[in-house]
């Protein structure tokens, strides 16, 4: 250390660490961001935590975000997990790859097929089954939450692999789920033993008590599951004519990639845009049944700028600036990853504003902390799309941090916000959104739990969906008829 840090200058500030086990008590497992933020009082922009021999880094603010996350590319690697990424074989899909030559290369295939402009010119898709969403919404909207999802997978699927998803249950969605829900709990420091002695990993699975390695095997087969199914059904579907448009066909018709880099960046897009886009969605529903101020005024501008008896289409989206502040604001109210993903520094270690950081640390952005900063935001805590209206006075953009920064930023925030945009706007210009009502009509209180492991969103809840009118009812009724 003396060598990366000849000044002998400090790690920054942090709750005192405790003999030989440092921070790890200090570390919550649950909603950490709530903590992180808390701590911003005490330590400030920058805090630092120890366990375990591990350094942890969290940038409670924009500024110190952007300037070593966003600026220097050194911040660009991910923390290896024994569990998640070496055993659980992770460390192949973009989200958890090292910085390095095959992450480069992925972030480059993917490029391409995830660029605003071509989104711009593949929402057909997404249209269509936005409008048919519409209509089970008609249909069952007690059963609102379950459409979502189930809306949110088909979206990404029929773009990645051109396969139409009919149900719950379709293997394409089980699969991934299951793999996905196998460690979504495991992402953050101190989540799992192994990673804190790694030695644990060479003990063989049949070893009394280790049943975790047998864990491992299994869900390490889920992982692999997840990406090479549905890549080896397009390959059969596009050898017997029958694939339809998709990123993966594209890919391999290209002829010049490599099939495990196809399959591997493929298999990426779901991982890592399924849950985070349900996340927004769920938030939607969640805001305009508690805010119908807000839900009444972006209705008013569709009724206003589109064409009585039609949805709106991408091309209308520049003409609808309040539904542009709704979106601004859903992202920023509730940041569906409150911590973006787990940074780790590479190379040598780093100095900012008089600390030391040393190599190997995970950093993480608090974006959480960004959205509810009072330097950025005036009452924070309240859902006012209002804020960005005026382009003069507009307040921090939440697009610049909620999908994380610098080179890891997500690759799928054009489709994120195409889906976003379509779902918006086609759900208010047919429905309206209420809160939950008992038996005789009163209105119910409101207010969900949200989720803590590394999202967060509401759970689902009741709430009212209704048809705004019978002209809706028709419109909703054109899409099932006409897809
Ligand atoms: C509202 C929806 C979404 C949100 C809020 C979101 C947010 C994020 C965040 C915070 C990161 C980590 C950035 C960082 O480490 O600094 C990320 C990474 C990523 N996202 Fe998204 N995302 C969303 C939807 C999607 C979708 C729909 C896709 C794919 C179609 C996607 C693909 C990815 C990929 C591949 C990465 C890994 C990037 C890398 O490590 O190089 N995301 N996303």
């Amino acid at each position: 250390e003396r060598t990366s840090n000849p000044r002998g200058l400090p790690y920054p500030p942090g709750p005192q660490p405790e003999l030989i086990i440092g921070n790890a008590r200090h570390i919550p497992s649950r909603s950490s961001w709530l903590q992180y933020t808390e701590w911003k009082k005490s330590y400030g922009d920058i805090v630092h935590l120890e366990a375990m021999g591990d350094h942890i880094i969290i940038l409670n603010s924009y500024r110190t975000a952007h300037d070593l996350v966003g600026l220097r590319a050194a911040y660009a690697d991910r923390p290896v997990s024994q569990m998640i990424s070496i055993l659980m074989g992770w460390d192949r899909v973009v989200s958890s790859a090292p910085h390095g030559e095959k992450w480069k290369r992925y972030r480059k295939i993917l490029h391409p097929y995830l660029h605003r402009e071509t989104i711009s010119r593949n929402t057909e898709n997404m249209m269509k089954d936005t409008h048919r969403l519409l209509s089970s919404l008609m249909d069952s909207p007690d059963q609102w939450d379950r459409l979502l999802r189930l809306h949110t997978g088909r979206l990404i699927i029929m773009y990645t692999y051109g396969h139409k998803v009919e149900s719950a249950q379709d293997e394409y969605i089980t699969v991934a789920e299951e793999a996905i829900n196998s460690t979504s709990t495991l992402v953050f420091p101190g989540a799992v033993l192994v990673d804190i002695f790694p030695m644990m990993r060479f003990i063989p699975s049949w070893f009394p008590g280790a049943t975790w390695k047998r864990n491992v095997k299994k869900w390490r087969k889920m992982v692999d599951g997840m990406v090479e199914r549905p890549f080896q059904r397009v390959k059969a579907e596009l050898a017997a004519g029958t694939a339809l448009p998709s990123v993966t066909s594209a890919m391999i018709q290209d002829d010049g990639y490599d099939p495990e880099d196809i399959t591997w960046c493929a298999g990426s897009l779901f991982a890592a845009g399924a849950d985070t886009t349900y996340g927004s969605f769920i938030t939607f529903i969640l805001v305009m049944a508690k805010n119908l101020d807000v839900q009444k005024k972006a209705q008013a501008e569709l009724d206003r700028m589109i064409k009585p008896g039609t949805l709106p289409t991408w091309e209308d989206r520049d003409r609808l600036p309040y539904v542009e502040c709704l979106m601004k604001e859903l992202l920023r109210w509730c940041p569906v990853a409150p911590l973006a993903l787990p940074h780790a520094l590479s190379g040598k270690g780093d100095f900012y504003d008089g600390y030391y950081i040393p190599r190997d640390s995970v950093i993480l952005a608090n974006v959480w902390a960004i959205s509810q900063d009072r330097a950025n935001y005036e009452d924070p805590a309240r859902f006012y799309p209002e804020r960005f209206e005026n382009p003069e006075t507009a307040e921090l953009d939440p697009r610049s941090y909620v999908f994380g920064f610098g080179r890891r930023t997500c690759a799928g925030q054009n489709f994120a916000d195409a889906s976003l945009f379509l779902l918006i706007t086609y759900i208010l210009s047919t429905f309206d959104i209420g809160p939950p009502r008992d038996e005789d009509g009163r209105e119910l209180a409101l207010d969900p739990p949200f989720t803590s492991g590394v999202l967060c969103h509401p759970e689902p809840f009741k709430c009212t969906i209704r048809p705004r009118s019978e002209a809706a009812v028709s419109l909703i009724k054109a899409g099932v008829d006409a897809h």
